[in-house]
């Protein structure tokens, strides 16, 4: 019996597997790095606020001198020194009536986007009061401020790439870790299911406990090596299932004794053929077997050679037919038939010349035997044929009949039904 074989589905869940573990790892990175960002933008917000805060207290003594001295080169360059700051857009430095002492702007106005506004939009504004220190019993003087703007293009330009930086890392690390977690899986889980797999498509639903069991190393106590111990168990169970059925068919079909048919596999058979040759217009004859004197056998020679006896007839009257379309089966105690589908009364009558003279070469002793010294056995044969058809009853009924002439005309004989032209 064959049976369809799935193809090898080799890859198809590495395959799987390799996709979702780089989703997730994608998307896992993804979100790390977009924490990792969220920090950077927090500590280079910080970072900005105190860089600013640190150059405006640094010029503010200088600028202060300045707006005290409306001394507008001192101012130009000290503003000039901040506006030389690539973070820096715009610097103002004014004196205490608000009158601009020197001023720096863009060449281009800041095109800030809607991120730059997010991430700096409340820290672009920068301005300190410049105070002048005029002697100790004077209160120092506000004499003016200092103002800057940030330019949140630069700023954003390099949050950016430090950004891309980090998602690109990111998506390395992400690729790195599919690729190892998808060689692990393959080598612990896919190859060793590849292995089981192969071994169930190799074995043979006819023999199910012999199939090709993996050895899957280190797997003896994890669900791989678990799953592989029950397979086996269930195809050993299979096994058995099989062997008690073969068992039981057995049984129901052969005779316990011979080993030949049944009474029960006799009675389909013939009736199976007998409809087959009336339908092919096909002969079909019918020997019955009797050995002679078998009472007086087991009378003498005990019960247990009787049986001996029996299934020695039964291993030479099996070698004359053909078993591929005869069938030999036991009717009843010392009682044998033949039935041979397709065979006409000429070939019947040579297929019984067969038995009776396989019985005679067994050359079993009969000493109380009355027609031979040796074991003998009579015969009756009959034949249907679409020109002289008979049912199945009387098929048997004939060929009874014979077997009893055989007897009556002295045993070790062969009588036949309708005789050979
Ligand atoms: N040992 C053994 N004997 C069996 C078995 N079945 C039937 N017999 C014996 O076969 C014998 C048949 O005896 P009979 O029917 O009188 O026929 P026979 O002695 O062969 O005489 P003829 O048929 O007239 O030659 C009986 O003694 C049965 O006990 C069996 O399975 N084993």
């Amino acid at each position: 019996m064959s049976v369809a074989k799935p193809p090898l589905a080799s890859g198809r869940l590495t395959l799987k597997q390799a996709l979702l573990t780089l989703l997730i790892a994608i998307v896992i990175s993804l979100i790390a790095g977009s924490i990792e960002l969220l920090g950077h933008a927090s500590s280079m917000r910080e970072n900005v606020q105190q860089r600013t805060s640190q150059q405006l207290a640094i010029v503010n003594g200088a600028a202060a001198e300045a707006a005290f001295q409306l001394n507008p080169d001192l101012a130009h360059q000290i503003a000039f020194g901040l506006f030389s700051n690539s973070e820096i857009s715009q610097v103002a430095i004014r004196d205490d009536f608000g009158r601009a002492l020197a001023e720096f702007y863009p060449t281009q106005p800041n095109a800030s986007n809607w991120l730059s506004k997010q991430l700096f939009g409340d820290i672009v504004y920068h301005e300190m009061p410049l105070r002048y220190y005029m002697g100790s019993d004077t209160p120092e003087a506000t004499v003016g401020e200092i103002s800057l703007s940030l330019d949140t293009v630069y700023l954003t330009r390099e949050f950016l790439a430090r950004g891309y930086a980090v998602v690109g890392r990111s998506i390395l690390e992400a690729f790195l870790l599919s690729g190892l977690v998808i060689a692990l899986f393959h080598i612990f889980i896919t190859r060793p299911l590849l292995k089981v797999h192969a071994a169930i498509t190799q074995t043979d639903p006819t023999r199910p406990g012999q199939w090709p069991k993996p050895t899957l190393k280190g797997h003896h106590d994890d669900e791989l090596g678990h799953l592989v111990e029950s397979l086996d168990h269930l195809l050993n169970e299979f096994q058995a299932g099989l062997a008690q059925r073969d068992h039981l068919h057995q049984l129901s079909q052969y005779d316990g004794l011979t080993g030949v048919a049944n009474r029960r596999h006799f009675d389909m058979f013939l009736a199976q053929q007998w409809q087959w040759a009336t339908r092919a217009k096909q002969p079909l004859s019918a020997i019955f077997i009797d050995i002679d004197n078998f009472k007086e056998f087991n009378d003498h020679y005990g019960h247990s050679m009787g049986d001996d006896t029996l299934r020695a007839v039964a291993t030479v009257l099996n070698q004359c037919i053909d078993s591929s379309c005869d069938l030999l089966a036991r009717y009843g105690g010392e009682e044998f038939i033949c039935v041979l589908p397709g065979k006409d009364a000429n070939e019947a009558m040579n297929i019984a010349n067969c038995l009776r003279q396989a019985i005679l070469s067994l050359a079993i002793p009969h000493a109380y035997s009355s027609t031979h010294s040796h074991l003998t056995a009579s015969m009756g044969i009959a034949t249907t044929t679409h020109e002289q058809p008979l049912s199945p009853d009387d098929l048997l009924n004939k060929a009874d009949q014979q077997l009893y002439h055989a007897k009556r005309r002295g045993r070790n004989r062969i009588e036949i039904h309708e005789r050979p032209a």
